[in-house]
């Protein structure tokens, strides 16, 4: 049986891998925490964030699953790396010195992270390396499109994307976000357009266009239950590997 504990338990997120992981065989929440106090959640209690590290030392969870933001999220994977408890993280957002702060973690447990657990999303950044690569001269432009609650921006899929363009490409292009004004299209730019509106769950679009034709790769997130899945997924590949940093594509 894998023991996951669960940040950010209150979250759109967190409500769905508390739910996933509940109903899923092999596997059972024995921790849900988060900031603000909330009524439970797939009949876990949900507790107090500011008690994690005693809690972690308490319950002794073998994976703590986080979807919160960077703030919240290194502070916690900190606190796993003190408890000794493997940590896999789908918070986005970062800066450099906050995924400094996860590698030093991943120096003392296994860290797992990715900007976005569908599987699909897999498949299209390899789609993607492909296509850029067969048509390197094409003009690229990414669109991401999400719920308007999100904060930010561009998506982390389409970071990760970006960097899956550059090195198809074998370079570091310029990325544009968003155009105003008369300036015309450089060549072998990358044009980058995020999108907020509704509840939609997460749109990303890459263009390829040139020599009179046009592709387009596209992913559609229909549910947030795709990303709990990997998560768990992802979770239940990490439990007793070594320390060190993981992302999605090494469970495959
Ligand atoms: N990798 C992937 O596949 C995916 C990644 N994400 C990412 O997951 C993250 C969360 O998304 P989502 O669930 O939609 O966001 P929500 O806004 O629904 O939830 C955010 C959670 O973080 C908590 N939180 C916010 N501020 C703080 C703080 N200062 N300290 C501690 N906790 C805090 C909230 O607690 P409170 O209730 O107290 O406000 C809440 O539990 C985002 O970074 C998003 O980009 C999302 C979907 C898929
Ligand atoms: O905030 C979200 O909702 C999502 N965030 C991730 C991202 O920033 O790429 C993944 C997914 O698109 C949903």
């Amino acid at each position: 049986m894998i023991e996951v504990a669960v940040t950010g338990a209150g979250g759109h997120m967190g409500r769905e891998v508390i739910e996933a992981a509940t109903h899923r065989d092999g596997m059972a929440v024995v921790l849900a925490v988060n900031r603000t106090a909330v009524d439970p959640v797939a009949g876990h209690e949900v507790e107090a964030e500011a008690d994690l590290p005693d809690l972690l030392d308490d319950r002794d969870p073998d994976v703590l699953v986080d979807f919160t933001l960077p703030d919240p999220s290194t502070r916690y994977v900190e606190a796993c790396a003190d408890a000794g408890v493997a940590a896999v993280v789908g918070t986005t957002g970062f800066s450099d010195s906050q995924s400094a702060v996860l590698a030093d973690a991943a120096e003392s447990v296994p860290v797992l992270r990715a900007s976005n657990f569908a599987r699909g999303v897999m498949a299209l950044r390899r789609a993607i390396r492909e296509a850029v690569e067969a048509v390197p001269d094409y003009d690229v432009e990414l669109t991401e499109t999400h719920h308007n609650r999100k904060r930010d921006a561009p998506s982390g899929t389409a970071l990760t994307v970006l960097d899956d363009v550059d090195d198809a490409r074998g370079d570091d292009g310029e990325h544009v976000h968003g155009r105003e004004g008369e300036q015309p299209r450089e060549d072998g730019e990358v044009g980058v357009h995020a999108r907020r509106a509704g509840d939609v769950t997460g749109e990303h679009e890459l263009l390829l266009a040139g020599n009179h034709e046009v592709l387009t790769l596209t992913h559609r997130a229909e549910s947030r239950g795709v990303f709990a899945a990997g998560a768990l997924d992802a979770a239940d590949w990490l439990v007793g590997r070594p320390a060190g940093a993981y992302d999605f594509e090494d469970t495959i």
